[in-house]
């Protein structure tokens, strides 16, 4: 039967895959790391949707069982980018109808318990629902004609939904108004948010890849971004979201461009004044956090180029 449709693209694979390694060191030192990992391929596919013909298919069981036998074979999954680089490597080269992966890769953080002011060699405690992020695309047409790499891949690295919140420093006036405005002017306020970030790196070759100290770049982005928050006299978010990534980019020459999510959790002081009682301006100290809606900001910020 003559259809009139066609596939436009695809991509499958295995979501949420959750996974644990335990590192055992000499001595009885343990490290543990904790991921929630998605594998997505795109390829040569299209018999297994137009035809039902599913020879080709790499089934997302196995998507799934190759990331445990990966997660086996390394001495450790993290840093995160290495682990990504590995799985994105794996389906690239094992599978010749696979034209490009998709990794993207969670860790959730555990801190070691200090028990009587020492740090215990095995027990940990969750550090909080925040997370270290990479998203890795690693691309077989482009490695072809590139001719001289093996295979390339483009990367990024972030952390998503560390919770921040800053009790003054924080003002926003000067706004559009219109028959629309209810909002005051405020020349203190409270700021909290969930910081999501992401950046890519420049990176242009393997080697480079091989080689780049992904944990470092890590530590140094997060703490710009938690210093500058905590002490920006902050205009808007927007404001601060800028001079952060102001920051980032002129410390950390390898990052290319980094992205902020900000979300704007609207504290509100509550009002007071039908029980007598002053809640407004310096006497401001009760406040009512609204869970929804909330502002949201996002940027992506990028280096000038040289020619402009
Ligand atoms: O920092 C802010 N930016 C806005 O765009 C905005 N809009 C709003 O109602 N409050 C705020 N705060």
């Amino acid at each position: 039967m003559a259809t009139s449709v066609q596939l436009k693209t695809q991509s499958y694979g295995k979501d949420r895959v959750r996974l644990v390694k335990v590192v055992r060191h000499p001595g009885g030192v343990q490290d543990l790391a904790e991921l929630t990992i998605t594998v997505l391929l795109e390829g040569d596919f299209e018999a297994s949707y137009a035809q039902a013909d599913n020879r080709n298919v790499v089934a997302t069981d196995s998507v799934k069982n190759t990331i445990y036998v990966l997660a086996k074979r390394l001495p450790s999954v993290l840093p995160i980018e290495n682990f990504a680089l590995t799985i994105g490597h794996h389906f690239l080269h094992t599978y010749g109808h696979v034209t490009r992966v998709h990794v993207s890769i969670q860790q959730h953080p555990w801190n070691r318990l200090v028990v009587d002011d020492e740090a215990h060699p095995h027990a940990f405690t969750r550090g909080g629902e925040w997370r270290r992020t990479t998203q890795l695309t690693t691309d077989a047409t482009l490695a072809a004609a590139a001719a001289t790499a093996a295979w390339t891949a483009r990367i990024t690295s972030g952390f998503r939904g560390v919770s921040v919140l800053k009790t003054t420093g924080s003002s926003f006036s000067n706004f559009l108004r219109d028959q629309y405005t209810t909002l005051a002017e405020t020349d203190d306020r409270i700021l909290s948010t969930n910081i999501d970030c992401q950046w890519s790196l420049s990176l242009t070759d393997p080697e480079a890849l091989r080689v780049t100290d992904f944990s470092h770049t890590f530590d140094v982005v997060r703490q710009h971004t938690l210093k500058l928050f905590a002490q920006d006299n902050s205009a808007s978010v927007q404001a601060t979201l800028f001079r952060m990534a102001d920051v980032v980019l002129r410390d950390c020459p390898g990052v290319q461009e980094i992205s902020y999510a900000l979300p704007n959790n609207h504290v509100f002081g509550v009002d007071l004044k039908p029980f007598g009682l002053n809640n407004t301006g310096a006497n401001l100290d009760v406040y009512m956090p609204i869970s929804d809606p909330s502002g949201l900001i996002t940027a992506t910020i990028t280096r000038k180029s040289a020619n402009l």
